[in-house]
């Protein structure tokens, strides 16, 4: 493909992007495998740039942009050898016009920088949230050692006691150690969330929302496979993915529950009061996330982030049924906004008044909101909150 060509496939790709964002559809990431899967003639290097453009766009913009063309051109204004792209040609795009109003750069639309800001996020820590993100692992203790363990590729220790950290693109899902359950794929800050549930051997432990299983695996290796683990989650693909990895991970203790949404202590009746960790890392807005899927930021709206706080709340009263006297709840999102941290936490605290706040014991992160936080700017990692409340 000629370099316009190139602008203009990004073009036409952002425009199905910003449907999608509008209207619920699918991720950017499936759109762009859809769009190459009907187009045979573009090669590698050709996904490549194209992809790497629609990224751009997709970061560069604050505000969803009308179309993908006024996101590109609004791009090619900050970057110039782009203009000259515009060229009219037969596959590329036509001229810039004198009165074509490009779309406005920005980290996220107005609502959400108004919100991150009102939550302390702001600047350099605001524009860190559309990095890119670098690759971690997890060395699994029940198959592994981080000492001594040699990789394919160079690698870099980092704080949480079991990670390490790899340059981003490594297909580390073909190596041998991967392959035989010695390492896992984990954001350096999901490693630290489940440092700060501090599971131990022998504890009673749910995971509430443990999805396909990426901390669940953790905690498993934390406990040495000792004692009771018990992965739920409503969606059953997720949980079904999460079997086969417990079975690489050798983490032969996890038993999986499927859930009812609404009727989840039903299903969970024989661990009323008997939990001594829940961890919630529950469904939310993702903005931690924005590294890996920035038009995350075009995708949510005020009404979508008022039902995952909801959500949560319920989420965290079912944890607050589950545990027992002196047991504790492990609060988790994947978010930087305080309506879904510290705002979640301080109104649980007001209705459950046997609980009360646990300094998260973590080798990283910024006290914040009665837990801590990290963050891309501060510590590499994705956005998470993490808070530890103890039940008296
Ligand atoms: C943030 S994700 C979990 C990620 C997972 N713990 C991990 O580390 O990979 C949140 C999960 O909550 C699940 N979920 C949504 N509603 C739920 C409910 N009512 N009860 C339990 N899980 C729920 C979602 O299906 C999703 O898998």
């Amino acid at each position: 493909m000629m370099p316009a060509a190139r602008v203009q496939a990004a073009i036409e790709l952002l425009d199905s992007i910003i449907e999608a964002a509008k209207r619920e559809g699918a991720p950017a990431d499936r759109l762009i495998s859809a769009y190459f899967k009907q187009r045979r003639y573009a090669g590698s290097k050709d996904r490549r740039a194209v992809r790497d453009l629609v990224y751009r766009v997709i970061r560069y913009c604050g505000e969803i942009p009308k179309s993908g063309r006024v996101g590109m051109i609004a791009l090619a204004l900050d970057d110039p050898q782009l203009i000259p792209l515009f060229d009219g040609s037969t596959h590329g795009p036509p001229a810039i016009g004198k009165n074509e109003k490009p779309a406005s750069p920005g980290v996220a639309p107005q609502w959400l920088t108004d919100a991150l800001s009102q939550s302390g996020v702001e600047g350099d820590v605001a524009a860190g949230m559309l990095g890119r993100a670098p690759l971690d692992i997890r060395v699994n203790t029940l198959k592994a050692e981080r000492e001594g363990l040699e990789l394919p590729e160079p690698v870099e220790a980092l704080e949480a006691p079991n990670a390490l950290r790899i340059a981003a693109g490594t297909n580390v899902d073909q190596w041998d150690e991967y392959l035989d359950g010695k390492i896992e794929v984990q954001d350096h800050g999901s490693q630290i969330a489940c440092i700060a549930a501090g599971a131990r051997s022998g504890e009673m432990v749910i995971d509430l929302c443990a999805g396909a299983g990426g901390k669940t695996l953790s905690l498993a290796a934390a406990m040495g496979n000792a004692g009771h683990l018990i992965a739920c989650d409503t969606d059953r693909g997720r949980l079904s993915r999460l079997v086969p990895r417990a079975n690489r991970a050798g983490a032969s203790m996890v038993q999986t529950r499927l859930l009812n949404p609404k009727e989840e202590l039903e299903a969970l009746e024989e661990y009323t009061g008997n939990a001594d960790l829940v961890l919630v890392d529950a469904p939310c807005s993702g903005t931690g996330t924005w590294r890996r899927k920035p038009e995350g930021k075009w995708r949510l709206t005020p009404k979508s982030l008022a039902a995952y706080t909801r959500l949560q709340d319920d989420l965290l009263e079912i944890a607050a049924k589950l545990v027992k006297p002196g047991g504790r709840i492990a609060f988790v999102t994947c978010s930087l906004l305080d309506a879904e941290g510290a705002d979640r936490i301080a109104e649980f605290l007001e209705r459950n008044e046997g609980f009360s706040l646990k300094t998260p014991d973590v080798p990283l992160g910024i006290p914040h909101g009665g837990g801590v936080r990290l963050d891309p700017f501060h510590h590499g990692t994705d956005g998470f909150f993490v808070a530890i409340m103890q039940c008296a």
